[in-house]
This record gives C-alpha cells, sequence and structure tokens, in this order.
C-alpha cells in the first residue's frame, strides 16, 4: 500500500484511541504495518493527540530506521518493531496506559480471567511480563521490552491473547491491523476495570472454569481459529 494509505490508517487508529479515551496528552501511540514493504507506521513522539495530523505519522522499517517523515517516531517505536519481528500474524500495535490495565501492570500481577466477557476476547488470564534487570533497563528499555513480551509469549498464540501487561509500565495490545489492535486496547482498559471491581466485591472470587473459558472463547472465535481472522 502507499505510505499515504499507511499513514491514514495510522492515524486514525491514533485518533479512535483518543476518542475511546484511552490516552491523555501523549500518553500513548499506535503503528500499523505494512508486512510486503516491511515499513510501519507510527504516531510522532510527543505530539499531542488535538494536534496530530496524519502527515505527521512517521514511516519507519523494521530496523528501526526512519524511512519518511521529518517528526522523530514514538518512544516505543523498538517495542512496536520487535513485536512484528516475532509475531508473524499481526498488523497493528497499541500502547497506552490506560487506568485499569497499567494499575495492573504497576501491581505485577495479571488478570485473571473471572468471567464470559474476558473468555470471549482473551484465552486465558492478560499476562504479565517479568520485571527487568537493572541490567536489561541499561541496555536499551524500549527494545527489552519487546524481548519481555516475545519472551512471555513461548507458549502463547499472539493473536488468542492478543494483550499483554508490561510489568511496572504499562499495557501493549495487537491485532490483524491497527483498528483491532485499538479495539483490543479498550477491550483490555474494560477487562482490567471488571476485575478490580470483581475483587472489591469479592477478594476471593472464583476463576472462570476452563469448560466455560474453552466453549466462550472457542463460540466467539471458532473452533482452533486466531482472533481477527476474516
Ligand atoms: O510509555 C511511555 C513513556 O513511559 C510512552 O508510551 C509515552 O507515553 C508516549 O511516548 P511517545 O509515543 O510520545 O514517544
Amino acid at each position: 500500500m502507499s505510505y499515504l494509505e499507511l499513514k491514514r490508517q495510522a492515524f486514525e487508529a491514533n485518533m479512535e484511541l483518543n476518542a475511546r479515551g484511552l490516552v491523555i496528552y501523549t500518553w500513548g501511540n499506535v503503528s500499523q504495518l505494512d508486512r510486503d514493504a516491511g515499513v510501519m507506521a507510527i504516531k510522532p513522539s510527543g505530539v499531542p493527540y488535538e494536534e496530530l495530523k496524519p502527515e505527521h505519522m512517521v514511516i519507519v522499517d523494521m530496523d528501526n530506521k526512519i524511512v519518511e517523515g521529518s517528526m522523530r517516531p514514538s518512544s516505543d517505536t523498538k517495542t512496536h518493531t520487535h513485536l512484528y519481528r516475532h509475531f508473524d500474524d499481526i498488523g497493528g500495535v497499541t500502547h497506552t496506559h490506560s487506568t485499569y490495565a497499567t494499575a495492573w501492570a504497576q501491581a505485577q500481577t495479571p488478570i485473571p480471567c473471572y468471567g464470559t466477557t474476558h473468555a470471549d476476547f482473551v484465552y486465558g488470564e492478560v499476562p504479565c511480563t517479568a520485571a527487568m534487570t537493572d541490567a536489561q533497563v541499561e541496555r536499551d528499555y524500549e527494545e527489552e521490552t519487546g524481548v519481555q513480551i516475545t519472551d512471555r509469549f513461548a507458549n502463547l498464540k499472539p493473536l488468542e491473547v492478543p494483550m499483554v501487561i508490561v510489568a511496572g509500565h504499562a499495557p501493549f495490545t495487537w491485532g490483524v491491523n491497527a483498528e483491532k489492535a485499538v479495539y483490543h486496547a479498550v477491550v483490555l482498559e474494560e477487562l482490567a476495570k471488571m476485575a478490580s471491581l470483581t475483587l472489591e466485591v469479592n477478594q476471593r472470587a472464583p476463576l472462570l472454569s476452563q469448560a466455560v473459558l474453552n466453549k466462550h472463547y472457542n463460540r466467539k472465535h471458532g473452533k482452533n481459529a486466531y482472533y481477527g481472522q476474516k
């Protein structure tokens, strides 16, 4: 696709993130991948959503080199490209600091599956990455964030669990395109809020049984199908 179209898709997805109330000021970013061309369009760093324009999107290759654009790409660029290099089926990545999902990330606690709403979207808990060592942080925080995520997904299918919370930081979500990645960011924030309120009502709330989880997930996604496939 043309860079113009790639930028438009990334811009629209970033504006949807803002419209859904998941970001304030510049807290967050979305990218759209063109896998055939080996590039993505990503939000520029530090630009408030109110001032954002399609032409501001930065085209970056999978080695984090700027291909087109006058602005600095998001500070999370290396995490986005790391995920694209390791998750073959995704085409969009979203990062937010949405309140409830970030609270679970700061608590360094995976979000359990307490109900069928959760099971409709995520096959099991929303995973949390391992806390980074000081040495890892020193190396390159954004690249190491990508490493922590892909390490955590060694035995998970990215499109069955299209989201993660990064320990001490905040969530990343993905999907077959940027629009779906934003959709999953909205879903994640709701699931995190529901789980928080569930524990407020009953600290010993039971987890959803595996049988009910399987039934609900497979009913919504088709047996052994990945979420988001047409
Ligand atoms: O996680 C962080 C900062 O901790 C970033 O996601 C910022 O919240 C947005 O940075 P830019 O995309 O504007 O560089």
